[in-house]
């Protein structure tokens, strides 16, 4: 096998800078750990082509942190033992990212593709995190009605999994009543809103104003949309396997769906 180039550090402490956050030196090691198990496992399971140099180090680790910066550096401290639960993890972002910057959190990390969950849970091994970590191989739409998961999450979060009232539909049930779900998103536009606040509705929750970031070297916009409960979620949500995809919560539709 040919030999791996060597792990790359973040091009400069102006990366940290510019998103707000520094990594302790024990973090920042596990952040380059992180890449080269990557590197060593892209090579048997298609996970990312985001693994060299700023495609890692922004489009994957900053882009997974940015929305986290406010409670990363809250006065008070992050709050221990929070639950936190990861949606179409892939090859582990935002997931393993967070795990790393959150040292005493718990992550459940979750995808329906089991070869991409064992690389995972192999990189996690590899980075000492398996002990925080929970992998679940299967449908999200089968977590959010497990006993064990839903209304468990202090916070629960996915990137590039599907549109966003799909993904809200996946995530709401999740939460606890005072959780927050992150949705990642690039571009968002007024239309967007009104979808999203449509499916947001049905699912008794709310939106967050909107967080807005560019992205460093010039690697895109960045929304972030955070959603909290405003009730329980109804019992009808999600839908069953497939169809939160194929008819997504639309503008019109009633909050009292058949079921709920
Ligand atoms: C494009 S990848 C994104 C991976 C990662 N979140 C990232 O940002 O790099 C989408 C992942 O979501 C998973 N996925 C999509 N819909 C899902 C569902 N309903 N339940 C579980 N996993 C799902 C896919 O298997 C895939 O691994």
């Amino acid at each position: 096998m040919a030999a791996s180039p060597e792990p790359s550090a973040p091009a400069d402490a102006g990366l940290w800078q510019a998103l707000g956050w520094t990594p302790t030196d024990d973090q920042l090691a596990a952040l380059v750990d992180l890449q080269e198990q990557l590197r060593l496992w892209n090579c048997r399971v298609n996970l990312t082509r985001l693994v060299e140099g700023d495609d890692f180090w922004i489009a994957q680790v900053f882009d997974s942190l940015w929305p986290w910066v406010p409670l990363l550096t809250a006065p008070g401290g992050v709050p221990d033992g929070l639950e936190l639960i990861d949606v179409g993890t892939g090859g582990g972002f935002p997931g393993l990212a967070l795990a790393i910057a959150l040292p005493t959190a718990r992550i459940t990390l979750v995808d329906s593709v089991g070869r991409k969950l064992e690389a995972v849970r192999a990189m996690a091994r590899s980075l000492g995190l398996e002990g925080r970590l929970r992998l679940r191989c299967e449908r999200v739409e089968r977590t959010g009605r497990a006993r064990d998961c839903r209304g468990r999450f202090d916070r629960a979060m996915a990137r590039a999994v599907a549109s966003a009232p799909v993904v809200a539909e996946y995530l709401v049930p999740l939460l606890k009543p005072d959780g927050l779900a992150l949705l990642y998103r690039g571009q968002w536009g007024a239309d967007d809103q009104r979808d999203l606040e449509a499916a947001v509705g049905v699912l008794r929750a709310k939106v967050d104003p909107v967080q807005r970031r560019d992205l460093p070297a010039g690697r895109g916009v960045r929304h972030g949309l955070w959603l909290r409960p405003a009730g329980p979620c109804p019992a009808a949500y999600p839908r069953a396997v497939g169809v939160p995809q194929k008819t997504p919560i639309a503008p019109g539709a009633q909050a009292s769906a058949p079921g709920a």
